[in-house]
C-alpha cells in the first residue's frame, strides 16, 4: 500500500488545471481519498460484505473505476462465495499499473482481472454484483442513463448494484450545511484552505453531480425495484440496488 501524502494542491497554482488521475494522483490516491471521503474506509469494507451476501456461485464481479483496487481486495477478503472471479476496470494507466502490483501484493484465493479500459465502451458479461465505488460522478452526465442501463442488463436475476457518489442537494441551506461540513472534515485531515479550494476548482469541470433524487430516477427507469441508500455521511452516499429475481437473463 503506497502510503504518500497527497500535498497537490498546497502550493498556489498560477493556474488550476482539471483534475485528472494521472501518476501524480495515483501516486497519493490512498491518503487523498481517506482524507478526502468521509467513511471511505468503512464504504470499503461494506462492499466486501455484501460481496459475500449477493455474489453467486460461478459468476463474474466487476469493480468499475476500480483505481488501486481497494474494492476489489475487500471482496476478495470477505467473500466466500465459490468460484467468482473479479474484474476490474479502469480507463487511468497510472492507476491500474499500480491496482495489478497492489492486488498481487496481498494473497488471496478469488481471481482478480486487471482491465486498463474506458467503461462506457468495455463489454460486460453476465455478472452477480457491479460496483461503482465513486466512478459514475466522473462520467459525462449525458451518458449516464444509458450506462446504467448496460449495468442493468448485465447483471443476472438478483443480481446487485453497489453505487456510492458525492451529491448535491436542491435546498440551498441543505446544500451549503453539508458541504461546508465536508470541508470542515477535510481541514480536520489536514487539508487547509488553499489546498480545499484549489481541488474544488480542479474538479468542477471533472466531478459532476447528480442529486440523490435523480440517481433514485434512474434506478427506477433502467428496472431495479430494490433500493436501498445504505451509507451516508454529508454529501456522501452509497446505494445498493437490486434486480428482481423474476427479470430475465
Ligand atoms: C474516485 S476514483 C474511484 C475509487 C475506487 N473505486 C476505490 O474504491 O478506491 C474514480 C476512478 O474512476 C476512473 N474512471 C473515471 N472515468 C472512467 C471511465 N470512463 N472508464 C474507466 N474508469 C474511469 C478513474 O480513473 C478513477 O480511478
Ligand atoms: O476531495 C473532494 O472534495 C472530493 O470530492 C473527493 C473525491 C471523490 O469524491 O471521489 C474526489 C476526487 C478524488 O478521487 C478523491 C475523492
Amino acid at each position: 500500500m503506497n502510503k504518500q501524502r497527497d500535498s497537490i494542491y498546497a502550493a498556489p497554482l498560477s493556474q488550476v488545471s482539471d483534475f485528472a488521475f494521472d501518476a501524480q494522483v495515483a501516486n497519493v490516491f490512498p491518503d487523498m481519498i481517506n482524507r478526502s471521503v468521509p467513511g471511505y474506509g468503512t464504504i470499503v469494507d461494506v462492499i466486501g460484505r455484501l460481496a459475500d451476501r449477493f455474489a453467486q456461485p460461478n459468476t463474474r464481479i466487476y469493480d468499475l473505476g476500480c483505481s488501486l483496487g481497494a474494492a476489489s481486495l475487500s471482496i476478495r477478503q470477505h467473500c466466500s462465495v465459490p468460484g467468482v472471479q473479479i474484474v476490474a476496470v479502469d480507463n487511468s494507466p497510472a492507476m491500474v499499473e499500480r491496482c495489478e502490483s497492489h492486488i498481487s501484493a496481498y494473497r488471496g484465493t478469488i481471481p482478480v482481472h486487471v482491465q486498463c479500459a474506458d467503461i462506457l465502451t468495455y463489454p460486460l458479461e453476465k455478472c452477480s454484483i457491479i460496483v461503482l465505488n465513486f466512478t459514475l460522478q466522473f462520467i459525462a452526465p449525458e451518458q449516464r442513463d444509458a450506462l446504467m442501463q448496460r449495468f442493468y442488463d448485465a447483471l443476472l436475476p438478483n443480481g446487485l448494484l453497489i453505487l456510492s457518489e458525492k451529491v448535491t442537494h436542491t435546498d440551498p441551506l441543505v446544500e451549503s450545511t453539508l458541504v461546508d461540513l465536508h470541508h470542515e472534515f477535510k481541514r480536520s485531515n489536514g487539508y487547509s484552505d488553499l489546498e480545499i479550494s484549489q481541488k474544488r476548482a480542479a474538479l468542477e469541470n471533472v466531478m459532476r453531480l447528480d442529486s440523490a433524487e435523480r440517481h433514485i430516477e434512474r434506478f427506477r427507469a433502467v428496472g431495479f425495484s430494490t433500493i436501498q441508500e445504505w451509507y451516508r455521511c454529508f454529501n456522501f452516499t452509497s446505494w445498493i440496488a437490486v434486480k428482481g429475481a423474476q427479470d430475465g437473463e
